[in-house]
């Protein structure tokens, strides 16, 4: 198992006590944001200031991602320029829509980690899908980079270019997410959905968790502090989980000794994607554990 990618706390690039508190909270990783969260004003000031936070500050083992303005912008190679340099774990491009956008922000990366000096492929892309248009491509998007490490839809954005609203039961995403969990399936990275807006409404928050972790989605990116344990909760294997996961692994070892492929448990069928899904529900487990056990020793 991977990285875990829960949560995703997005951090306005301009915001100073934010960015320097945003690990205590515990999300398994920060998004400082240099884009929509930035006004045309203050671009300048945020890249300075996610710079030297980058630089100085300590986030533990946090991942760290920071969210650059687009390369059609005015701001986006001097973004790319500056946060290579401070070296956080991944850049993320927003509203992607092709993958030459993704190609584009490969080679420059390139481009600047051999003149720095630093390990070609050290930096790694998260691609945000934002567009039908990025949708209709999310396949050869999730391809388009040997750094990317998962791709993610931004809602706010695609229900605009939809021409729609956000409902609280997110039936105008249902195709668009499907769509980017089978591609970053596909393609072996990270399938993550977007943010929550209205912190106020818990209880519409936790059905929307509910529904992208069925959906499959390996995480979710959030924009106040108070939806991270909420998250983590419903990601977290309940202990029902792991010990019918525990029967089924010890019965499939007993039905493999005894030259069995399809035994049945409790009434129900149990053979390979069943014991997957099993050792999935340890892996995870596995990986909560460690990685809370860590960070007790911080
Ligand atoms: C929503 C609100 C204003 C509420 O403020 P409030 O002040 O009412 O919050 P409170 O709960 O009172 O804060 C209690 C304590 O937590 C601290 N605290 C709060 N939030 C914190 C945080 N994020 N990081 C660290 N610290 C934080 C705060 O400083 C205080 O600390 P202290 O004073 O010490 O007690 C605030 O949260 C916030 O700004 N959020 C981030 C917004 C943002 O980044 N938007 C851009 C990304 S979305 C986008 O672009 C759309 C997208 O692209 C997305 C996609 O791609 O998916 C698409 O298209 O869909
Ligand atoms: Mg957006």
């Amino acid at each position: 198992m991977g990285r875990l990618r829960r949560s995703m706390l997005y951090v306005p690039g301009n915001n100073p006590s934010m960015i320097r508190d945003a690990h205590i909270y515990g999300s398994d990783a920060i998004m400082f944001d240099l884009e929509d969260s930035v006004s045309l004003n203050e671009k300048d000031a945020a890249r300075n200031l996610v710079y030297e936070a980058l630089r100085t500050c300590d986030y533990g083992r946090t991942e760290i991602v920071v969210r650059v303005n687009g390369l059609n912008t005015p701001f986006g190679r001097g973004d790319f320029e500056a946060m290579v340099r401070a070296k956080p774990d991944a850049i993320r491009l927003p509203k992607t829509e092709t993958p030459e956008d993704v190609k584009e922000a490969d080679e420059l990366i390139t481009q600047i980690e051999k003149e720095i000096g630093m390990e070609q492929g050290t930096i790694k892309l998260m691609a945000a899908i934002e567009s039908s248009l990025g949708i209709i491509n999310a396949y050869t998007i999730a391809t388009a980079s040997s750094r990317l490490i998962g791709i993610a839809i931004g809602a706010e954005d695609f229900v605009t270019d939809l021409k729609t609203t956000r409902s609280k039961e997110g039936i105008e995403l249902l195709t668009a997410r499907s769509q980017v969990l089978f591609a970053a399936r596909a393609a072996g990275i990270d399938a993550l959905d977007t943010v929550f807006s209205d912190v106020n409404d818990e209880e519409a928050f936790i059905r929307e968790v509910k529904l992208i972790k069925q959906l499959g989605f390996d995480g979710k990116s959030l924009i106040n502090p108070s939806q991270i344990n909420i998250l983590h909760h419903i990601f977290t294997p309940t202990e029902d989980e792991i010990k019918s996961s525990i029967r089924v692994i010890k019965a499939a070892k007993d039905a493999e000794n005894r030259g069995l492929g399809v035994i049945s448990l409790d009434g129900k069928m149990v053979d390979k994607p069943i014991i997957d899904r099993a050792y999935r529900v340890l892996e995870l487990t596995e990986a909560v554990n460690r990685d809370s056990i860590e960070e007790m020793w911080q």
